[in-house]
């Protein structure tokens, strides 16, 4: 079977058209919308991910505020930053890149994040609402695939979704979100038994686990598509995702590389919230 690739880049180079759009309209009305991201420690990583957003908020025209913390900050210090920002007028959104140092609680900081600028979409307040499938900030990850389907022309409605991971970040609200556009949902995590058995009866699956490569061949029906947030690194140190590309890609009718899948509509999703998050300050 021939592959649809999906192209996240290419879809988030369009969507970012519209929201640099939405930005130069707030700009001619005397808003720039403002992005917070906190880092604390040094993880090479995060630091990737981190210039990746304000690169784009460059990019988009977008007011960005990288605030570096280090690897020794106290929770008081981080909480007393967040507050600092929940107050500022030219922020519209906060993230704090996760995770965190292990002497910080990360859902206190979470839950210290204003709601009305919690662009990550990761406050209680939130994800309950997400759940009641009321307006809200959704989580960047998940919202970003459901727009890589939409753009793939990728059907939800009653199909077999599988999602690899529970993690509150991708994997939980991933699955809500598929459930919502009436996806028959299957979530599958470390305890799950017999995981080729589940993987097989995937109409979509997604892969969140944080492991190179680990989904081969074995794992797929034939014509299902695979959507693969895994961001790892792999023997030779290249970026790689949690399937094993090259093994699956031939049973797939469609298939996210990494890079250039997942990862730039993450970014372009927050780019997203920020945008909405800055419009509710129009009169
Ligand atoms: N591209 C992007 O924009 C983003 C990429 N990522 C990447 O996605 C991956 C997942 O991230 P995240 O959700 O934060 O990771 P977590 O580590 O928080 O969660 C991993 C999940 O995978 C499950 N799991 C672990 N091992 C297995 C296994 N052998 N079989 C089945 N399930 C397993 C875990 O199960 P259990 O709950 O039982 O422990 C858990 O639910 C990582 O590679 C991360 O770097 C993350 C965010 C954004
Ligand atoms: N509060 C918080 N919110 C997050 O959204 C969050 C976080 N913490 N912690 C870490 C994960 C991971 N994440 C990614 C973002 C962009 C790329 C990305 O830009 N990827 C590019 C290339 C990356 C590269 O070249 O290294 C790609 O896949 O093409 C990847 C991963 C957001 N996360
Ligand atoms: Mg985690």
């Amino acid at each position: 079977m021939s592959s649809q690739l999906i192209n996240g880049k290419e879809i988030s180079n369009t969507i970012r058209t519209g929201i640099q759009k939405e930005v130069q309209d707030l700009i001619a009305k005397g808003i720039t919308p403002g992005l917070a991201v906190i880092l604390v420690g040094e993880d090479p990583a995060s630091h990737t991910y981190v210039a990746n957003k304000e690169k784009a908020c460059k990019e988009l025209g977008i007011y960005s505020k990288l605030i570096k913390l280090p690897e020794d900050t106290t929770e008081e210090d981080l909480l007393a930053q967040i507050k600092q920002l929940n107050e500022a007028s030219e922020i519209d959104g906060i993230l704090v890149q996760l995770p965190l140092p292990k002497q910080i609680n990360e859902q206190k900081v979470i839950e210290t994040i204003s709601p009305l600028k919690d662009v990550d979409g990761f406050h209680p307040n939130s994800v309950g609402k997400m759940l009641l499938g009321q307006e809200t900030f959704l989580p960047c990850t998940p919202h970003g695939i459901m727009k890589l389907l939409e753009y793939s022309n990728i059907e939800v409605a009653g199909k077999h979704a599988v999602v690899i991971g529970r993690s509150h970040i991708v994997g939980v609200p991933m699955g809500q979100l598929l459930l919502q556009h009436d996806a028959t949902v299957t979530y599958c995590h470390s305890k799950t038994k017999n995981l080729q058995e589940m993987t097989k009866q995937a109409d979509i699956l997604v892969v969140a686990i944080g492991r190179a490569k680990m989904i081969t061949a074995d794992y797929i029906k034939e014509g299902a598509a695979v959507i693969d947030v895994g961001m790892n690194r792999d023997e030779n140190n290249h970026l790689c995702g949690d399937v094993d590309f090259d093994s699956v890609v031939e049973k797939t009718s469609a298939i996210t590389p990494v890079p250039g899948g997942v990862g730039p509509m993450t970014i372009t999703m927050l780019m997203y919230n920020t945008v909405q998050s800055a419009k509710t300050k129009l009169a």
